[in-house]
């Protein structure tokens, strides 16, 4: 920012001490904000963490041009070819702040058994010395940014504040694009005098005086805390995506699940799209599947069959609360996409592809092309003869390695793409009519299998697996079970998450339960490839589901639930037969034996808050298997 940027110092009393007036709306040279208690804190943290300057961020326009000029000044952003790429950056992280870190996420409530055997744990006290010592001076020779937010409608009944705290400008033009932050919302928290959660981040990269920033600030030791009880969030020491967009992971699933548990209402890690049939009937369908399966392309489809619409609500977090009919109704809390780069081409998914084309977004450890744009693995269908890689080394198609990460992103705003619904906009959400549940397995559970009823689907979600992929720190490729996908965002303990599942929707009109469907787009075939071709044909999946809905299609019981019969599926236009969506849905005995010992393994760890309901499921699941 230049000179006459808006920065301000504040004094003991939480005032402007700047001696010049600043044309900000935010600010202007009294106390930036009526907000007490926000007052109190931003002081509170600048005295901990010492930055250079306090600059309250207002959101606009200019604002973020000044702070994006900035930060390709500082080399952490390049900007892209404006005629192909309009008002976008790519931006390379250190090699080793690549991905979330499951193993430094922590959930410090007071009891160690309201943290659930999900989570680790550490007494809150303790933690909090550990934080108050790595934060101590942590923004020396930075700016700290302030930056309040809202996740969910502004104008919701009950709108979900925050306030990020970060010394990165990278997170700040991030969070921009995928919540809704600055002025408008800091006015509408003075109004309520509302309850927000405090949420701060550091890089853990101070700097000395006169010692030279690097593009990627970051720190070898990383801190990703949640507090239950007073509903805050402390990230020390990365700068990447959930570890440090705070709103996305840490608030609107973590924090969220523990407000919802409080308040009655669901936060979970989902997409939500609109499904418009050929007669014209319009249906709301949320699926969890766990991070890099496919929320984001499912949720941006293209239906490769006739006469059916999709549009798009959400492609990661949902937010859901039953009506006053009984009904699931669920929203988006999120503005933005960020979406796993890798796979998302012009054949796989042009929805997301056009979005991005529109411009105004980020990308993180993408590969840089010749002319001035950003390339990914599956981007095209051809290697471009040149590349500069995500760690800035030259690379042609035959370097023998990948030139994006496998976990690069991009971050673009919501209303950029062309199909979204315009229920997006409504703070009252959509009915939700299905709930699909969703991994990555090599075999054993088939394309789809419709649950038999309500808490058989809950039992469904709560042993849903997955093989691990890149969006997290660790090995790739491992089965591990995810309950409803939350394994690393449930922010209480997992059998206590289970039983709110159980207990609210007990409460709920049971007529308008919507159904619950399991589905594995990624299953093989003996030769190796795919046994569902995925993506855009996931509408035929889609097209059955709906018709189970409505008692049209047909479909087999097995031990484990209704699969589609194999000319139920519409195949028209596909090179496949009716045999091959047999094998796509083949529940295999032998599989489900091994699958058995996995789910009995799986209930064994949660120890006594493991509702009885679904313990009887499974019970009833191995009768059936025993018996057919
Ligand atoms: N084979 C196959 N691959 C898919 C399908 N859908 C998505 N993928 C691939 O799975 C990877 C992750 O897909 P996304 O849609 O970005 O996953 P996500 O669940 O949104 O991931 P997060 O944003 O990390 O939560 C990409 O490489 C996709 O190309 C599918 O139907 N079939
Ligand atoms: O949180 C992140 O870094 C990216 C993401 O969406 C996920 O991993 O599910
Ligand atoms: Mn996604």
């Amino acid at each position: 920012m230049g000179d006459d940027a808006r920065q301000l110092v504040l004094d003991e009393n939480g005032e402007n001490a700047a001696s010049q007036p600043l044309d900000s709306t935010t600010g202007g040279t009294a106390a930036p904000t009526t907000h007490q208690a926000l007052l109190a804190w931003v002081k509170e943290v600048a005295e901990l963490t010492q930055p250079d300057r306090v600059y309250w961020v207002d959101g606009s326009e200019e604002e973020n041009q000044s702070l994006t000029d900035e930060l390709v000044d500082a080399g952490t952003l390049v900007r892209l070819n404006p005629e192909t790429f309009p008002n976008s950056f790519a931006a390379f992280s250190d090699p080793k702040d690549v991905a979330r870190v499951e193993e430094q996420t922590f959930i410090c409530s007071e009891k160690r058994e309201d943290a659930g055997f999900t989570n680790n744990w550490m007494d809150p006290g303790e933690m909090r010395a550990k934080l108050n010592g790595l934060f101590a001076g942590s923004m020396r020779g930075r700016t700290m940014y302030v930056v309040p937010f809202v996740m969910g409608h502004l104008a919701a009944e009950d709108p979900k504040f925050g306030v990020e705290i970060t010394d990165s400008a990278y997170v700040v033009a991030s969070m921009r694009i995928m919540a809704n932050i600055g002025t408008d919302v800091l006015r509408k928290m003075e109004e309520l005098d509302a309850f927000f959660v405090p949420a701060l981040h550091s890089v853990g990269f101070p700097l000395a005086e006169g010692e030279a920033d690097v593009p990627w600030p970051c720190s070898d030791e990383k801190w990703i805390v949640h507090f239950p009880e007073d509903r805050s969030i402390w990230s020390y020491g990365s700068g990447y995506g959930g570890n440090a967009l705070l709103g996305k992971k840490c608030y609107a699933l973590r924090i969220a699940s523990i407000m919802a548990r409080d308040e009655g209402w669901l936060a979970e890690h989902m997409l939500i799209l609109k499904l418009t049939s050929p007669e014209k009937k319009d249906y709301f369908v949320s699926a969890a599947f766990p991070s890099a399966c496919g929320k984001t392309n499912l949720a941006l489809l293209d239906p490769t069959i006739e006469g059916w619409k999709v549009e798009t609500l959400g492609d990661d977090i949902t937010w859901m609360r039953f009506g006053k009919e009984g009904e699931l109704r669920a929203v988006n809390p999120e503005a933005g996409l960020f979406g796993v780069a890798p796979g998302t081409g012009w054949s796989t998914n042009p929805n997301a592809m056009r979005a991005i084309a529109k411009g105004n977004s980020i990308f993180t450890n993408v590969a840089l092309t010749d002319d001035g744009g950003v390339w990914w693995e599956g981007m095209t269908d051809e290697a471009p003869a040149h590349l500069i890689d995500w760690l800035g080394q030259e690379w042609t198609p035959d370097a023998g390695r990948p030139a994006a990460h496998p976990n690069s992103r991009f971050c673009t705003p919501i209303d950029q793409i062309d199909m979204l619904a315009d229920e997006y906009h409504s703070p009252n959400g959509v009915p939700v009519s299905a709930i699909l549940f969703g991994g990555r397995r090599k075999t054993t559970v088939p394309l789809v299998t419709e649950a038999r009823d309500w808490a058989s689907g809950i039992f469904m979600g709560s042993t849903l697996s997955s093989e691990t992929t890149a969006a997290a720190a660790g090995q790739v490729g491992v089965v591990r079970r995810d309950p409803m996908a939350m394994l690393p965002f449930m922010g209480y303990d997992a059998g206590d998450y289970l039983r709110h599942w159980i207990e609210l929707s007990g409460k709920a009109n049971q007529e308008k339960l919507p159904k619950i469907f399991l589905v594995n787009w990624f299953r093989r075939t003996a030769d190796g490839g795919f046994a569902w071709p995925g993506f855009g044909d996931n509408s035929r999946v889609l097209k059955w589901v709906i018709e189970r809905l409505e008692g049209k299609a047909d479909a087999v019981e097995t031990p484990i639930g209704f699969v589609p019969t194999g000319d139920s599926i519409d195949l028209t236009g596909l090179d496949m037969t009716p045999e091959d969506v047999e094998q796509a849905v083949r529940v295999d005995p032998q599989e489900w034996a091994t699958e058995l010992d996995g789910i009995d393994e799986w209930y064994h760890r949660f120890g006594p808050t493991l509702p009885q309901e679904l313990k009887d499921r499974l019970a009833e699941l191995k009768d059936r298997f025993a018996t057919a």
